[in-house]
C-alpha cells in the first residue's frame, strides 16, 4: 500500500462543495465576550452560520454576561499585531469585521497592519458602550477611531447613541437618521449604516453609500434579548461582501440574518440575552 506523505488530500473543493461549503474566509478583530452573546463569539457563530471559515484577532478579554460587564483586560498592541501577522501571512481573509478596539494604540496597530496587508471588504462596528452601559472604547480613542480606522473601512455601522456622539446632535426620527448619515458621510468620507435598533418605532436601518441614502426596512421584533445585535449584523454584512455581493445587497442579507436570529427567540440569562444563531442552520 502506498502511504502518502504531507497533508491528506481528501478536502478537495469538490468534497467541500458537496457539503455546501465554499472556502470563504472571514476575520473578526474584536473583544471576547465570555458569555458568548457579543464580540468575537457572536462573530464566529455568525460567520459559521453563513458556512464560512472564521478567524479571530482578540483585542481584549471581557468578563461579562447578560447583566453587564464586570471587567476588561486589553490585549497588548504588539500582540494584536502578532495575531494579525499570523493570520494575514497564512490564510488571507476575504473580508474583515472590526468590533471593540479599546484604545488608541490598538487602533493604530490595526489600521497600520490592515493597510500593510491591503485587507479588503472591511466592516467597522464602532463599538463604544455595551447595551448594559459599560464603556468598551476609552474616551480618548474616539479621535483615533475616526482618523485611523474610518478611512480603511468600506462601511461603518454606528448605532443611534454612537451616531449621536459622532455627529453631536440627538437622533429621534428617520429625518434625524438621514441628517446624521449625511453628516458622517460628509465629515469622514465613509459609507455608513445607521442602525435603528435603539429608536422606539420600527427597526429600519439607513445605508448611506457614495452620497446616497437607502432605507433598509425592518419591523420591530418583540424580543428583549438583543445582546450582540450590532456585532452579529456587522459580521453578517462582512460575510456578504466576502461572497462578492454589493454593499447594498450585503446589508439587506445581514438585516435578514439579524431579524431571523431575533425572531427565533432564545431566552438565556437574567438580563438582555443572546441571539439565536441556530435559526438558519439547516436552511
Ligand atoms: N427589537 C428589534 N427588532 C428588530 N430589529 C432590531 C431590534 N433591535 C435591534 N434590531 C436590529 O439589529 C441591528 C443592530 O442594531 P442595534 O441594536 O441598534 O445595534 P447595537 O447592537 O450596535 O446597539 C439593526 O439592524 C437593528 O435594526
Ligand atoms: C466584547 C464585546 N464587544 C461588543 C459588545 C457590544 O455588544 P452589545 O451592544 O450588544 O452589548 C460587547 N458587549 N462586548
Amino acid at each position: 500500500m502506498k502511504i502518502s506523505s504531507g497533508k491528506p488530500q481528501i478536502h478537495t473543493s469538490a468534497l467541500l462543495e458537496k457539503w455546501g461549503l465554499v472556502l470563504i474566509k472571514v476575520l473578526t478583530i474584536a473583544g471576547s465576550d465570555c458569555s458568548g452573546g457579543a464580540g468575537i463569539q457572536a462573530d464566529i457563530k455568525t460567520i459559521t452560520a453563513h458556512k464560512m471559515y472564521a478567524m479571530s484577532v482578540i483585542t481584549a478579554l471581557t468578563a461579562q454576561n447578560t447583566k453587564g460587564v464586570s471587567g476588561v483586560a486589553d490585549t497588548a498592541p504588539e500582540f494584536v499585531a502578532e495575531q494579525l501577522d499570523a493570520v494575514f501571512t497564512d490564510i488571507f481573509p476575504d473580508a474583515v469585521k472590526i468590533g471593540m478596539v479599546s484604545n488608541p494604540d490598538i487602533i493604530e496597530v490595526i489600521a497600520e497592519r490592515l493597510q500593510h496587508y491591503k485587507a479588503r471588504n472591511i466592516v467597522l462596528d464602532p463599538v463604544m458602550v455595551s447595551t448594559s452601559g459599560s464603556r468598551l472604547l476609552s474616551e480618548n480613542a474616539i479621535d483615533a477611531l475616526v482618523k485611523k480606522l474610518f478611512p480603511v473601512a468600506d462601511l461603518v455601522t454606528p448605532n443611534i447613541p454612537e451616531a449621536e456622539g459622532l455627529c453631536g446632535f440627538s437622533i429621534r426620527s428617520h429625518r434625524d437618521m438621514l441628517l446624521a448619515a449625511e453628516t458622517l458621510y460628509n465629515r469622514f468620507y465613509s459609507n455608513v449604516l445607521i442602525k435603528g435598533g435603539h429608536l422606539l418605532f420600527d427597526a429600519a436601518d439607513l445605508l448611506y453609500e457614495n452620497g446616497k441614502g437607502a432605507w433598509i426596512p425592518g419591523e420591530r421584533i418583540n424580543n428583549p434579548n438583543t445582546h450582540g445585535t450590532g456585532c452579529t449584523l456587522s459580521s453578517a454584512i462582512a460575510c456578504g461582501l466576502a461572497r462578492g455581493k454589493t454593499l447594498h445587497e450585503s446589508v439587506c442579507r445581514g438585516k435578514e440574518y439579524i431579524s431571523g436570529a431575533l425572531k427565533a427567540q432564545l431566552d438565556l440569562g437574567s438580563g438582555s440575552g443572546p441571539l439565536n444563531h441556530m435559526w438558519n442552520l439547516y436552511s
